[in-house]
Parts: C-alpha cells; structure tokens; sequence
C-alpha cells in the first residue's frame, strides 16, 4: 500500500516537482496483483464461509449477536445477514445473495457457493497469464448458454400450475426440506402452497403473486404441527377494553390512523381553575368530544375499530356501551395490510368518517394463542389476503420455520409466475457442467479455457452437496460424469440416501426462476470482483468520543 500522491508530470504548467495531492490524505490504495489476490482471496472466504450449509444436509451455524441473541440456521443469507463483514470484496458477495434474495427467495447459498467456485477457477486462470477480461467474457457467454441448455431441458408445468398444485407442492417441499423443519415438511409445504393458491391474482392469463398478500406471524408453543393458514389477517393485539365483545360476525370495519384521544396541545397550556364548577365543566366537555367521536363511529354503521394509535379510557368505555370492538396501536404495515383485505379506506380525521370509509370481514375475533390473546380478521372482503400463523417449540425453532415458510412461499410463487422447474440435487448443475464442456470443445483459443472453468464451477454444486452428505467429491464426480447423458436433467445427487441417483425419481424440483437467477447473480458478481485491479480506499474518519462509529462499515445488509 502506499499514499496516493503523485508528481505533477502530466500537465506543462506545473514545472516544479511540487507533488499534487489528488486524493484526500491517508487514503490508501492497493494496485494489481495484490488488490486482485485480496479480492479473490476474501471472496473465496465468503463462499467457505456458507459452503458447509449448502443442501439438506448442510451445517447450521449458530451466530451470536453483539449483545448475545443466537440465530441458529443454515440459511445463506442469514448468516451473511447476521455476520458483520468488513471487506469490500466480501461484501460484494453479501449483495449477490441478497439480490438472489430479493428477486427470488432461494438459492442465495448456491449462488454465493458458485461465485466462490467462479472466482477460484479464475485465479488458476489468472495466474497462467490469462487476462481477467478474458475470463469474463467467457463467463458471461458461458452463463447465457448454460440458462439456454436450463430452458430446454426444463419441464414445463403448465399455463395454470394453481389447478395442478402437484408441481407446487413438489417444490415447496423440496425448499423446506434443507431447513430445520424437514421433518413437517409434508405439512408446511401444503400450507405455502395453499397460501400462495389463494393469494395469487390472474391477470392477463398470468399468474401474478403480490408476497404482501401474505402475512406470517409467529409464536413460540405448541408444535410446528400446530401451524395453521387464516384465511385474513391476524393481529398481535388484544380486544383493548374487557366490557367489549370478543367476536364479531359481519364485521364492519374503521381502520383509524388518528387517536380516539383528546390530543394534548403543542405547547404547555395552564388552565386555572378556581370552583369545583369549571372543572365539572371542563371534564364534562373531554367527555362530550370522546363520546360524539364514538357517535360518528356508531352512526357511519361500524362495529370494530382497529386504531393505529391510542384510544382513551373513556372512549373504549363508550365503545363498549355501544358494542363495538376495539384494537389499539395497530402496526402501520398491518393498517395497510387491513386496508387492502378489507376494503376500509384508512381515516386520518375522524370528522370525516361516513359509510363509505368502512371495509369488511365475515369475522372479526379474539382468540388466545399460548398466553396472548390476538385478534384474527377472516373471511375479508378481499380472499387473497391470507396470513400463516407459524408455531413451534421454542423461539428458535419458529424463526427458522418462518424462513422457511418464506423460502416456500418464493419457491411457489417462482412456479406460477414462471412456470419452469428443473429436477435439483445438483442434477441441472451437473448438467449445464456437461454441456457446456462440450460445447467448449468446439472452440478454440483463450475463451475455451474460461469456458471450461465456467463448467468446472457450477460441477461445484454437487460436489458441495455430495461432500456435505459425506460422500467422497472425486468418486462422486467421476460417477456423475460417467452417467450424464441424453436430453434430460436427472443424475444428481441424493442428499439422503447419500448416493448418485436419478432425482426426478426424488421428486426434488426446483424452480427454473432460482437455477436462473442463481447463475446470473454469480456470474455477475464474480465478473465484478475479477475486473477490479485497483481498491482506492478512503481513511476511516477519526473516531473522538463524541462521534459515534459510522455504521457503513457494518454488516452488508440492511440493519434492522
Ligand atoms: N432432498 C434433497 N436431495 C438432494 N438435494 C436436495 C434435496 N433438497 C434440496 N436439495 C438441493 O439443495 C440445494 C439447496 O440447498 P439450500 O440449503 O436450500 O441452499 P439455497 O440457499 O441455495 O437454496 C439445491 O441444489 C437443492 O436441489
Ligand atoms: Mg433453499
């Protein structure tokens, strides 16, 4: 490393040897093969880091946070989430399994796993004399050929996959079946799949799934048995007052983002009160307010209240009197969410409530989960909000199970909206690697060593998969190899059985969205490592007491 100043020698005006500082003092920059070898090395980190994880027999990791909450999972973008990564390079590969993330909720480890193999292949390349540019083109037109021999030899489920739910079920269960939860998988799977169903909107002959549409809650207790999917929303929240009912049928709904308060005024106001009169007075009147908010609920014909914000005791005693059932301090993405499953158009001044503004429901209710009570809103005046009501032994265990359900609920959502799978295990990996070893053999020059690199890493897949079943990679390969043939994705390996098996047979699928997805992240974020050759780093702001620590040199993703 060295301090980037240089000599004035590039322009005729400055003729002394003063030297021009172009960037701000104690800024750092590592050039070439040294800024080349940090970045491949860090990457490849990263990728060793989720590797053990990959697959239904992967590793969970237990990660501990700084003030001492445990995740346990095997979740690759979890674990790059929760751990606090520093280098550039290796955060680059905390964005590819978030965009895997974002665009299509699975296959962020396989994604992370294959831009760690490309880079690793690169470096063989690299240090032959092999141009980086070099390599990347032949990664990227290696990428666009293996998602066209993936396209080909996909099998197509159909223009409504939601009459056949078959091929969703299959996937679903597949995604569930790396997650602690395998063993309900059968069950969880049938509920994403049922989720989805009911949530998705055809438009056009196209399926379309809004992920809002579903809403997951969870709660520690009872079994992952006890798991259920509400058709309609449910609220963390108790009816706010014991006088008022706790069900009620053919719901007419206010959705209230104002309190049901006298507000407090800005400034502090004194009153002064000098007979007992004036202040009869003055509480009749707060009185009177609360009451005719009431009156303006009770005369636009509503029967539940569900306020973002505070409500009065006077006010819910008045609500009770009337009937009406109250929630207080509802979350603002759920007054969204209620919104849209209700109907209700969400009032901000209650002078202007009328009729119109109310949405509804078959059944507004408060049952008890565990110690809690909460409130569930079903049969909406829109079906395709739904909610899973996730349960499980321990908190652990229903945090997992809800990123699971997640993955699930991505995976069929990936199917109806792309309606592609491919057979998994490693098979289409296995695959493409085939092909596109063929293919390469009928070019010559530079691009065909990259190309072949390209096909070594995605071999990587199964290979992982196999080590982290126990099985031998050099065995598997030579096994895997010998066996691809033909036109279709099927020799992969079977996790479970610990073998090289034909997967279709598994019933393992995949959706054609994620393989795809998978290989362009990778191959993106991979490209992107190898072109650097120079890392410009600014100083780190000098820490005083009084500065707080800047957080961009946190962990990669979004801090919660
Ligand atoms: N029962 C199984 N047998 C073989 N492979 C499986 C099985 N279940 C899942 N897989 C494979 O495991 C890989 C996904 O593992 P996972 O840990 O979910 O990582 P990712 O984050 O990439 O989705 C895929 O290649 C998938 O085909
Ligand atoms: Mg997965």
């Amino acid at each position: 490393m060295s301090s980037f100043q240089r000599g004035g020698d590039f322009s005729g005006q400055q003729q002394q040897q003063v030297p021009i500082l172009v960037l701000k003092e104690g800024t750092t920059e590592t050039k070439g093969k040294q800024a080349q070898r940090n970045n491949i090395t860090a990457a490849k980190l990263i990728a060793e880091l989720v590797k053990s994880a990959l697959g239904p027999r992967g590793m969970d990791k237990m990660l501990v946070s700084p003030v001492g909450d445990v995740t346990i999972t095997d979740d690759g973008a979890t674990i790059l989430k929760e751990v606090e990564i520093e280098h550039p390079a290796a955060k680059m590969m905390v964005e590819v399994a978030k965009s895997v993330d974002n665009e299509v909720g699975d296959g962020t480890t396989s994604a992370v796993v294959l831009a760690g193999a490309l880079i690793d292949k690169a470096e063989e390349l690299i240090s032959k004399q092999v141009h980086p540019t070099v390599i990347v083109d032949g990664y990227q037109s290696a990428a666009e050929k293996a998602i066209e021999i993936l396209r080909e030899a996909a099998i197509d489920t159909g223009d409504d996959p939601a009459s056949n739910k078959e091929w969703l079920y299959k996937v679903a269960r597949t995604s569930m079946l790396s997650k602690l939860v395998s063993g309900e998988s059968e069950q969880m799977a049938k509920l994403a799949v049922d989720a989805v169903v009911a949530a998705a909107e055809k438009l056009g002959g196209q399926y379309k799934l809004d992920a809002d549409n579903i809403k997951v809650e969870k709660k520690a207790g009872g079994s992952l048995h006890d798991t259920r999917l509400v058709k309609g929303l449910v609220l963390d929240k108790e009816v706010v007052h014991g006088g008022m009912p706790k069900r009620i049928e053919n719901a007419k709904i206010v959705l209230l983002n104002a309190p049901l308060e006298i507000e407090k005024t800005e400034m502090s106001a004194e009153i002064r009160i000098s007979d007992p009169q004036q202040m009869q007075k003055f509480l009749e009147e707060e009185d009177r307010m609360l009451k005719s908010m009431v009156d303006k609920i009770k005369v636009a014909g509503a029967n539940v209240v569900l306020c973002q914000k505070g409500i009065d005791d006077t006010a819910q005693h008045y609500l009770a009197k009337e009937g009406i059932l109250a929630v207080r301090r509802v979350k603002e993405s759920d007054v969204t969410k209620l919104a849209r499953a209700t109907g209700a158009r969400i009032v901000t001044n209650i002078e202007d409530l009328t009729s119109d503004d109310l949405g509804n429901a078959e059944l507004v209710e408060e049952r008890k989960v565990e110690t809690d009570k909460w409130v569930f809103i079903e049969g909406c005046k829109n079906p395709r909000s739904v909610s899973i009501l996730v349960r499980g032994g321990s908190q652990r265990v229903v945090d997992e199970a809800e990123r699971s359900v997640h993955d699930a609920i991505m995976a069929v959502k990936d199917v109806i909206e792309y309606p592609h799978v491919v057979a998994g295990g490693g098979a289409p990996e296995a695959f493409v690697s085939a092909k596109i070893r063929d293919w390469a053999n009928s070019m010559s020059g530079r691009s065909q060593m990259a190309i072949q690199k390209f096909a070594d890493a995605i071999e990587t897949i199964p290979l992982v998969l196999a080590e982290n079943a126990g099985m031998n990679p050099l065995d598997t390969q030579v096994e895997l190899r010998s066996k691809i043939s033909g036109k279709e994705i099927k020799y992969g390996i079977d996790v479970l059985g610990a073998k090289v098996a034909d997967i279709s047979r598994l019933n393992i699928y995949e959706p054609l969205a994620v393989k795809e997805q998978v290989i362009n992240a990778a191959t993106e974020a991979a490209s992107m490592i190898l072109r650097i050759d120079e890392v410009i780093a600014a100083s780190k702001p000098k820490q005083s007491s009084s500065e707080p620590k800047s957080p961009q040199y946190g962990g990669g993703f979004d801090e919660q």
